[in-house]
């Protein structure tokens, strides 16, 4: 219904960072849920942290939650994915479970922690590829159009293109070019930009399903420092840290600036 109804489309960071009623009303709809079956757990939904919500990891479990991931392809009516995962503190063995529904393809991603990745109950398995020069990469821009952000973009897009590899893809969300290296049609997929409610659910998908996830500058993953590398394995993973031009945005976690 939202998909053929809701072209009201309001602006948050940039003129290019797109929100709808429908991320609003969605996220709303998962917080009171859950809340109503868990009164004590912690929230961290994308929207709520535009109002002021706080971003911050407790020892409390906390549910984070991307009510539509890739809003820019639903205003352009085609929405691809709703993702929210739950997790006890930041650290990835500590995530207790993600899921991600593709809403227009009907595919429920699902992983939960010692369990393995599944889609629509059909077990996942990342790909068994070993050389990047038979691999397809994917990747986005986010939605910082700052010139000197867009040539670093550009330069690792570049780079990671004349390896040579066989092709690059973004599906316009950030959860399901996760859950694409989880099914094993993608090699990897690598991002600086996007949100711990980006990652949360698919970093888990990933892991369950044999891949790696790994810093752009090859330490390990933090969820909260908005940079990411998903692959199938290391070798894989550590080819395509060599071509990114890293930078660092500002952390998810980072205290609100001072007025
Ligand atoms: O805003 P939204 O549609 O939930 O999420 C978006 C991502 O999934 C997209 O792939 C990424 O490039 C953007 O930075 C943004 O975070
Ligand atoms: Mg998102
Ligand atoms: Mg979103």
């Amino acid at each position: 219904e939202a998909l053929l109804d809701d072209r009201k489309v309001m602006t948050k960071s940039s003129s290019v960072d797109l929100v709808t009623q429908t991320d609003q009303k969605v996220e709303q709809l998962i917080i009171q849920s859950v809340k109503e079956k868990f009164p004590t757990h912690r929230f961290i939904g994308e929207e709520s942290v535009a109002a002021g919500e706080p971003c911050i990891l407790t020892d409390d479990p906390t549910w984070i939650v991307d009510p539509i991931d890739g809003t820019t392809n639903f205003v352009h009516a085609g929405c691809r994915a709703v993702t929210w995962y739950s997790a006890v503190r930041s650290l990835l063995p500590q995530m207790e479970f993600g899921v991600v529904f593709s809403c227009l393809e009907d595919k429920m991603f699902t992983a939960r922690r010692g369990s393995g990745a599944f889609c629509n109950g059909e077990p996942l398995q990342v790909s068994g590829q070993k050389d990047i020069q038979r691999s397809i990469i994917a990747t986005e821009f986010g939605s910082n159009r700052d010139p000197e952000v867009v040539d670093k973009m550009f330069s690792s897009l570049r780079n990671v293109l004349c390896i040579p590899v066989h092709g690059m893809r973004g599906a316009g969300t950030a959860a399901i070019n996760m859950c694409l290296v989880a099914s094993g049609c993608v090699e990897a997929y690598y991002e600086i930009g996007m949100h711990v409610w980006d990652l949360a659910a698919s970093s888990l998908i990933v892991s369950e399903a044999g891949g790696v996830l790994m810093d752009v500058e090859g330490g390990a993953a933090d969820l909260m420092s908005r940079r990411i590398v998903a692959a199938n394995n290391r070798t894989i993973a550590e080819r395509i840290v060599k071509e990114i031009h890293p930078f660092a945005p500002p952390r998810d976690d980072a205290p609100p600036l001072q007025q």
